[in-house]
C-alpha cells in the first residue's frame, strides 16, 4: 500500500474504492461502506476499512479519496469518519469502460463504452469533458448521442467541483451535499450570484452562513439581495422563534442591524431600505400593511381567522325558549348525576345559542364536565342521539366533533366524556403537506368543541376555522394562563380580548374538594404567590430542596421509588424547562434510560446520533405522522428493533396506545426518549406523577405560564425538586414579550 509523505497531504485521507455498501440513506446521504484502500496517510494493518459519512452514493468502480479521521465507535469499533470525498476519474482502459457503462451515463452500454475507450484511449473521460466533439469521432456515436454523453459527464464533473468549492466555503459535507442536490448543475451559478437562495431552499442554512458564502463570492455588503435576504430572515425569526404574527418597521430594522452591519456602519440608508422593502412587497415576498410587516402566510392566516370569527359574530341564531333550555339542563343533570354550578350552567346554555363561544378556566374548574354536559344538552335539544354506536352503520355523520391539538389531550377528553375525540390534524385530514378539509371540503357535523385552545397557533386556527361549515356551532375551550402556542400568534388570548364573543370563565375549583393541594398550589402560583407551606409534605405533593448538581440524583431516586411502588413508566413524567444542561431533558433521559432500561445481553438497541434507542424505551412522537394516526406529543414504548434492517425497511417499532408504528432509519428523527420531556411537549397531557425540577440555573426559561403548565400536568402526585427561590423568581416573571398580532383589532374594527 502506498504511503505518501505527510508534507504532501496535510489532511488524513484514504484512497481506494468501495467494495461493499453496508448501509445508505438516500434522504441524508449518510452511508456506511467497506473500502479497499490502496493509499493512505497512515499505516494500516488491513486494506479493508469501514468508512462512514455523508456523501453522494459512490459507484463501485470509482476511485475515491476520502478525507476524514479515525473514530472508535462503541459498538462497531474502529472506522473512518469521512469529512469530504474527492472522486478520481478512472485511469485504466478497463476501468474507464466499466465506469462509462455503469448506468451513470444514459445511453452508454458496454459496447459503446468499449468503443469510446478504444478510440479515445484511457484519457477518454477528460477528453470528452473538455471537448464533446471528440465523441462524435467514435464510430457509431451520433452527434446527438455524443452531446448527451458529454452533458452527463460534464454534469458529474460540475457537481464534484461544486462540492469541493462548497467545502472550501466552509459548508459541512451534509449541507454541501444538500446544496448540490437542490441546485444540481446550477449550484455554482447560485453560489456566485445569489447564495442567499440557500436560506430558503436548503434546510439548515441560515442568513449568516449564506452571507459568509456571499463574501467569498464577492457579493457587495450593500447588495440589494443581501438586504432582502436579511429582511426575510429577520421576519421569519420573529415569527417562528418569538411567536409574532408581524413586526413593526422599527422592530424589523432593529433585528436586521446585527445581521447586516455588526460594526454599526450604515449600509442601507432609510430611502434605499424603503425602496427594497417596497420591492419585496410588490413581489409578495412579504406583506406590508400600515407599517406592519408580515410573512404572507401569516397575514392570510390572521385575516382568515378574523374574517371567520366576524362571520360567526354576525350570525343570527334563534334563541331556544328559556323553559325548554332549563328543562333540558335539568334532565342532563339527572342523566349525568351532576349538579352543575350556576356558572357552569350558564356556559352550557350559552353554548346552545351562540355560533361561537369561549369557555375558559384553570385546572379542576370543571371544563371537561361542562363539555360533557354541552354534548348531552345538544343531543336533547337537537333531538338526536349522541351514542356513537347509533352511527356505526348509518349514513348520517356523528353530529359532534370533539378535537384537541394533541393525541393525548384528545384521548383524555374522549375518556372523560364518553364522546369520540380526535386531533385537529386528523379531523382536517392532514396529509403531510396539506389538509384535505378546507372551505370547499368542510368537516361534517353541527357542533365543534376544541379543547386546549391555548396551543392553537394562527396557522392551524385558520385551517380549522375555514373548514367549519355554515351553521356548525363552535366552542373553544382553554386556559389562557397556560403556555402559548409554539407557533406564531396567541389566538385564545387575543380572542378573549374581543368584546362581544360570548364567553364564560369558570373560576371555582371542584377538584379541590377532592383534597387536591396541587390545584391549590397552581392557583396560588398563577396569582404570583408562593404559598408558605410549599416545602411541607402533602398527601399529593412534595418539594425536595436540592442544588443543580444534585437534581438528577433526586429525580432518579424518586422515579425509581415510584416504579417500585407499582407505577408504570407512563404514569411518571419528568418535565424540564430546558433540553441542555445538568438537569435538562437530554441528560435526565440519558440517566433514566441507564437506570430503568439498561443494556442487557440480547436486548436490542440502535445508535441514533448521540443517543441510543433500546428495546423497551419510552419514547415520544415529535411530529404529526400523516401515514399513521400518531401525533406530536404521543408517547409509546419501543416494542421491536431490527438492527440490520436495510435502508428501506423498518428498523424500529413503537407500540402506541392502539397501534404499533414502524420507523425506518431515516424516520428516527421523529421520535425521542421520553422519560423526561419539555414542558412545551407535555402541553395537553396529564400524568399521574409529575417530577419537575425548578432551579435558578434555568432562570432564563422560568416564567409563570411554564411553571403553571408544568404543575397542572400532575393528576395525583407532584414532585418539585430544586430551589424555592427559583419558583418564586419564575412565577413573578411573565412571558418575556407580548406577541405582535392584529387579531383583536381586525375582528373588532369591522364587526
Ligand atoms: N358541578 C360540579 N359538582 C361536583 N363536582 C364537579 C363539578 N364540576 C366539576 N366537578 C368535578 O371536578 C373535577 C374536575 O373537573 P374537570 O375535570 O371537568 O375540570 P377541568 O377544568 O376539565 O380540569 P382539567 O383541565 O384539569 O382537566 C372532576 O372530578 C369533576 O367531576
Amino acid at each position: 500500500m502506498e504511503q505518501p509523505g505527510l508534507d504532501l497531504f496535510q489532511e488524513s485521507y484514504l484512497k481506494g474504492s468501495f467494495v461493499q455498501e453496508i448501509f445508505y440513506n438516500e434522504e441524508n446521504q449518510y452511508g456506511v461502506f467497506l473500502m479497499r484502500v490502496t493509499e493512505a496517510t497512515e499505516e494500516l494493518d488491513t486494506d479493508e476499512v469501514t468508512v462512514v459519512g455523508n456523501m453522494i452514493r459512490p459507484h463501485p468502480d470509482e476511485t475515491l479519496v476520502c478525507f476524514g479521521e479515525w473514530t472508535d465507535h462503541p459498538r462497531y469499533g474502529k472506522q473512518y469518519q469521512v469529512n469530504h470525498v474527492k472522486k478520481e476519474l478512472p485511469r485504466s482502459k478497463e476501468a474507464v469502460a466499466k465506469y462509462l457503462s455503469s448506468g451513470l451515463f444514459p445511453g452508454v452500454g458496454k459496447k459503446t463504452a468499449e468503443k469510446i475507450v478504444e478510440h479515445l484511449g484511457p484519457n477518454a473521460l477528460e477528453k470528452a469533458t473538455a471537448d464533446p466533439a471528440v465523441l462524435e469521432e467514435v464510430p457509431g456515436v451520433t452527434g446527438a448521442r455524443a452531446q448527451t454523453i458529454a452533458e452527463s459527464l460534464r454534469e458529474h464533473h460540475t457537481l464534484e467541483q461544486a462540492l469541493v468549492i462548497l467545502y472550501q466555503f466552509g459548508l459541512g459535507p451534509a449541507t454541501a451535499l444538500k446544496v448540490v442536490q437542490t441546485f444540481k448543475e446550477a449550484t455554482m451559478e447560485v453560489v456566485k450570484t445569489n447564495p442567499y437562495r440557500l436560506i430558503d431552499e436548503v434546510e439548515g442554512v441560515g442568513f449568516r452562513r449564506a452571507d459568509e458564502i456571499a463574501r467569498k463570492s464577492g457579493i457587495a455588503l450593500d447588495a440589494s439581495e443581501r438586504f432582502q435576504a436579511a429582511a426575510l430572515f429577520a421576519l421569519r425569526e420573529a415569527s417562528l422563534s418569538r411567536g409574532n404574527v408581524f413586526v413593526t418597521e422599527e422592530q424589523l430594522v432593529q433585528s436586521m442591524e446585527p445581521l447586516l452591519a455588526p460594526n454599526g456602519e450604515e449600509l442601507f440608508p432609510s430611502e434605499k431600505r424603503q425602496r427594497l422593502l417596497e420591492e419585496m412587497a410588490e413581489e409578495e415576498r412579504l406583506i406590508e400593511e400600515h407599517g406592519k410587516y408580515y410573512l404572507p402566510s401569516l397575514f392570510f392566516a390572521e385575516h382568515g381567522v378574523a374574517m371567520r370569527v366576524r362571520d360567526w359574530l354576525e350570525e343570527k341564531v334563534e334563541p331556544t325558549p328559556a323553559h325548554e333550555l332549563y328543562k333540558a339542563v335539568g334532565e342532563v343533570e339527572e342523566e349525568l348525576k351532576v349538579a352543575y354550578a350556576e356558572r357552569q350552567r350558564e356556559a352550557m346554555t350559552m353554548a346552545m345559542d351562540s355560533p361561537l363561544m369561549i369557555l375558559t378556566g384553570g385546572p379542576g374548574t370543571g371544563k371537561t364536565t361542562v363539555i360533557k354536559g354541552i354534548c348531552h344538552l345538544f343531543g336533547r335539544l337537537e333531538e338526536c342521539t349522541i351514542d356513537p354506536k347509533d352511527y356505526e352503520n348509518s349514513e348520517k355523520p356523528y353530529p359532534i366533533r370533539l378535537v384537541a391539538p394533541t393525541g393525548r389531550a384528545a384521548k383524555r377528553m374522549s375518556e372523560a366524556t364518553g364522546i369520540p375525540a380526535m386531533t385537529i390534524h386528523r379531523l382536517l385530514g392532514w396529509k403531510g403537506d396539506f389538509f384535505e378539509r378546507d372551505a370547499d371540503h368542510p368537516i361534517e357535523g353541527s357542533l365543534l368543541i376544541v379543547d386546549e385552545v391555548s396551543m392553537l397557533d394562527v396557522w392551524l386556527a385558520n385551517q380549522l376555522f375555514r373548514a367549519v361549515p355554515k351553521g356548525m356551532k363552535v366552542i373553544l375551550v382553554g386556559d389562557d394562563d397556560q403556555l402559548p402556542s409554539v407557533g406564531p400568534g396567541k389566538v385564545l388570548h387575543h380572542l378573549l380580548q374581543v368584546r362581544g364573543i360570548p364567553r364564560v370563565e369558570l373560576t371555582d375549583i371542584y377538584r379541590q374538594e377532592e383534597g387536591s393541594s396541587i390545584i391549590r398550589l397552581a392557583h396560588s402560583l398563577k396569582a404570583g404567590e408562593v404559598p408558605p407551606d410549599l416545602t411541607e409534605p402533602k398527601s399529593d405533593r412534595r418539594f425536595f430542596s436540592c442544588k443543580k448538581d444534585q437534581a438528577v440524583h433526586v429525580i432518579l431516586q424518586t422515579y425509581t421509588n415510584a416504579l417500585e411502588r407499582g407505577y408504570t413508566l407512563f404514569d411518571i413524567q419528568v418535565l424540564s424547562p430546558m433540553y441542555k444542561g445538568l438537569a435538562g431533558v437530554n441528560r435526565i433521559n440519558e440517566e433514566l434510560q441507564k437506570a430503568v432500561n439498561p443494556p442487557r445481553e440480547g436486548k436490542k438497541e440502535i445508535q441514533w446520533g448521540e443517543s441510543v434507542f433500546r428495546h423497551g424505551d419510552k419514547v415520544l412522537q415529535l411530529v404529526n405522522h400523516p401515514e399513521h394516526p400518531v401525533y406530536n406529543g404521543d408517547m409509546g414504548q419501543i416494542s421491536a428493533i431490527e438492527e440490520d434492517a436495510r435502508n428501506d425497511q423498518p428498523v424500529l417499532w413503537v407500540q402506541f396506545d392502539r397501534q404499533e408504528v414502524p420507523y425506518k432509519r431515516s424516520q428516527l428523527n421523529q421520535i425521542g426518549l421520553a422519560y423526561a420531556c419539555s414542558v412545551h411537549k407535555a402541553q395537553g397531557s396529564e400524568f399521574a406523577i409529575v417530577i419537575l425540577p425548578v432551579l435558578m440555573a434555568y432562570r432564563r426559561m422560568l416564567q409563570k405560564n411554564l411553571i403553571y403548565t408544568g404543575i397542572t400536568r400532575a393528576k395525583s402526585y407532584l414532585i418539585l425538586c430544586g430551589e424555592t427561590e427559583a419558583l418564586a423568581w419564575g412565577v413573578n416573571r411573565r412571558e418575556r414579550e407580548e406577541r405582535n398580532s392584529q387579531l383583536t383589532t381586525l375582528i373588532e374594527a369591522e364587526w
